[in-house]
């Protein structure tokens, strides 16, 4: 029985938390009534904090129309400078054609005509370039907005402790819930009255707002960071072993301007224009035909050098783009994430919580000497194979077969810019074939992703995936090369990634398959999705035919088909279409809230089979395989990991396949999982050992193949 002392505490700490998710709930209550409190105030804290979310994410959503119109305007500006190219090769001409006969004396008359006929050009030209400066101008200020907004949104978001909120919250049960959030919200619990916790709600949400009014006012008076732009044009640029630091002094000319203010380019630019203006006043003053012949090579001089202007300010824009990340730091992301994706549990509901145990004595470990030198030097390659090498690099540690690029769609024939190779077939999807393609002019080989859409919903959800694509600069994330848009049909230009699929790759006899390549693989997925993630975008459909290995060999893979990937919305559920549901993740199968830990399920389902050759939750049918998923229904298979797979690598498993979504490891910690430790990696020869799952994956593939075919 307790104590009047104990129950008057208890009464005192229900209504302190009862305060704190809703201020005004004791008031209407009375401050004794226990009933009910235990559950109303909480429903009333979250739904505040959903608000703040929902506006959050309304916000998110304005900045990307934003940017896409950013996108739009440059391609408008691109336009005119096409115009202005057309401009010139006129006057061009007419210089060819007219002054030979002016110089053979054809008469005053066709001089006069000259003169006239140029002057219109030279003003309509003068008047373009000045809509340019004009437009860049405006371009300039909406790219500084969305700056600020984004890095304000970034600093609320982490400091805000929100998300932690209600991910948390979500994922357990409505009494666990109240005692987290008591928790996380940092609240006294032992305080003696509820109005010091329900001051410091208050205060937080003041603070919240006051720093974003506070960024904003700084982020206006502080002009766009033109060192950090440095940097990323000097890694662009940069081929040798060149160090960073050196750099800006090697790389003059467009990385020198791409280190100038954009305020200062936009000066530059509108000198020009008034340059511009002035040889027309000259030209009007004196009209000789030499003196027209000389202006014409000044002035095309001038509309070159704005040309250059116009294509660094986009460039600029596009980088600037490019470095809007929530969190760039490894450091940074593991707070964030930390944030949505609390410590995990000390149990874990499997069928087999045995095995599980005995692989649970494992830890998240810090990351090895070697991997933090491998920071320091991002530029190693992955081989897989220690010859001096690092295993499990960090960062973009491969380039792209180009530089990343904002696309919008184009409104063309792609045969125009492309030739397609319908008899090479890469693979084919929902909506419609993958070919190889070649770039006619470069003779680059891509692959092109044709879509064959009709409805308006459809036609959004490609525009989604170009978008997002625009947003991902990383080499284990397959590139956007360029995009086509027609009545029925998109056509989506990609980097070309030649290993194909990576079970196709791995169960070619040729190689032997260790836990070792498993761990180098798994390393390189949560690579790219820590990445996505610090983006605050999902993939959604991670499965094996969605990760290409760059070569037959090698163990460098890319994550493909952005077809489903959404920048994270808090209560955002997923309805999936598909006929392959091993991979789908409890909350997707429940048609419930998707998160980062979405992903983070599907990695746990591929490294299981890649140790194993098995599917963990595949049943007799697709209703048993969705029921085992549900219920998560699985188990270490003893023949294929007993004594085969190392304890790091099962408890790595373990603490992905979890119900609970908030129970699951983030990509961030993922990266920090002692299965990644080298050290430990050299020490255990059984890392060497090939595995029996070659032989599994052949079954796999070819079962999923006639599955695939079927009608
Ligand atoms: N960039 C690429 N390079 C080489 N092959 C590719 C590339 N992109 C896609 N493929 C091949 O084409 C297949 C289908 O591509 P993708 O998954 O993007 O299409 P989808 O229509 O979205 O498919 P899904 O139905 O799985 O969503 C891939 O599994 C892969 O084999």
């Amino acid at each position: 029985m307790s104590s009047p002392y104990t129950r008057k505490k208890s009464v005192k700490l229900v209504n302190t938390m009862a305060k704190v998710f809703d201020a005004k709930a004791l008031h209407i209550q009375g401050t004794h009534g226990l009933q009910g409190i235990g559950h109303h105030p909480t429903v009333h804290g979250v739904s505040r904090v959903d608000v703040k979310l929902d506006s959050l994410s309304h916000k998110v959503d304005k900045m990307m129309e934003m940017q896409d119109r950013v996108c739009q305007r440059l391609n408008n500006i691109g336009q005119n400078v096409k115009n202005l190219d057309q401009e010139v090769e006129v006057l061009k001409n007419i210089n060819k054609k007219v002054l030979p006969r002016m110089c053979r004396g054809e008469g005053q008359q066709s001089m006069i005509q000259f003169h006239d006929d140029i002057t219109v050009r030279l003003r309509s030209l003068c008047q373009e370039s000045e809509n340019q400066g004009n437009k860049i101008e405006a371009m300039e200020n909406m790219m500084s907005n969305l700056q600020v907004i984004l890095s304000s949104l970034e600093e609320n978001l982490k400091e805000s402790k929100i998300d932690e909120f209600t991910i948390c919250g979500h994922s357990s049960t409505k009494d666990e819930k109240v005692q987290d959030d008591v928790k996380k919200i940092k609240i006294k619990t032992m305080s003696e009255s509820g109005q010091e916790h329900d001051m410091q709600v208050e205060e937080k949400q003041e603070h919240f707002e006051k720093k974003w009014n506070e960024k904003c006012i700084l982020k206006e008076r502080t002009p766009n960071k033109p060192k950090d732009d440095t940097v990323v044009a000097c890694k662009e640029t940069e081929t040798s072993s060149v160090p960073i630091q050196n750099c800006t002094n090697k790389n003059v000319g467009v990385s020198e301007i791409l280190q100038e203010e954009p305020k200062k380019s936009k000066k530059r630019f509108t000198k020009q224009c008034h340059q511009l203006q002035e040889s027309i006043k000259t030209t009007n003053q004196d009209s000789t035909p030499d003196r027209h012949a000389q202006d014409y090579g000044t002035y095309s001089k001038h509309i070159d050098a704005n040309k250059k202007r116009i294509k660094d300010v986009e460039q600029n824009v596009k980088k600037d783009d490019e470095t809007f990340t929530p969190s760039e730091s490894d450091e940074g992301m593991s707070d964030q994430q930390s944030l949505i994706q609390p410590e995990l549990p000390t149990t874990v509901k499997t069928q087999s919580e045995n095995t599980i145990s005995s692989a649970a004595n494992s830890t998240l470990c810090v990351p090895s000497k070697q991997q933090k030198e491998v920071k320091a030097n991002d530029k190693d390659i992955c081989t897989g194979r220690k010859d001096g090498n690092h295993l499990y690099p960090n960062g973009n540690f491969y380039p792209s077969t180009f530089s990343h690029r904002v696309v919008t769609p184009k409104m063309e024939d792609v045969l125009m810019y492309y030739v397609l190779k319908p008899d090479d077939i890469l693979g084919g999807g929902r909506f419609g074939q993958v070919q190889k393609c070649v770039d006619k002019d470069t003779e680059q080989i891509l692959a092109a992703k044709i879509i064959k859409v009709k409805e308006a919903k459809a036609k959004d959800e490609v525009r989604n995936e170009i978008s997002i694509m625009n947003h991902l600069k990383h080499s284990n994330l397959v590139q956007l090369y360029d995009a086509f848009e027609s009545k029925n049909e998109f056509v989506l230009i990609m980097e070309y990634v030649q290993g194909g699929e990576l079970f196709d790759c791995i169960v070619n006899e040729d190689r032997g398959l260790t836990e070792l390549d498993v761990s180098i693989f798994v390393w390189q997925i949560c690579q790219g999705l820590q990445y996505m993630h610090q983006q605050y975008i999902l993939h959604l459909n991670l499965k094996p035919e969605n990760i290409l290995c760059l070569d037959k060999k090698g163990n460098r893979i890319k994550i493909i088909d952005f077809g489903l990937a959404r920048r994270y919305k808090p209560h955002e559920k997923l309805k999936v279409h598909c006929g392959m549901p091993e991979f789908l993740a409890p909350e997707v199968v429940n048609y419930d809230n998707v998160t980062f830990s979405t992903d983070m399920w599907s990695v746990g389902v591929i490294t299981y089979m890649l140790l194993s050759g098995l599917s963990p939750f595949m049943g007799e049918n697709e209703n048993e395989t969705l029921n085992n998923i549900v219920k998560v229904r699985w188990h270490f298979e003893h023949e294929a990991f007993e004594n085969i797979v190392s304890n790091e690598a099962k408890n790595f498993i373990s603490r992905l396949l979890v119900e609970q979504k908030s129970g699951r490891m983030s990509a961030s910690q993922c990266l920090r999982h002692e299965w990644f430790c080298e050290e430990l990696a050299d020490q255990e020869g059984q890392r060497n050992v090939h595995l029996k799952s070659q032989t599994m994956l052949q079954n796999y593939v070819v079962q999923h193949r006639w599955n695939a075919n079927e009608p």
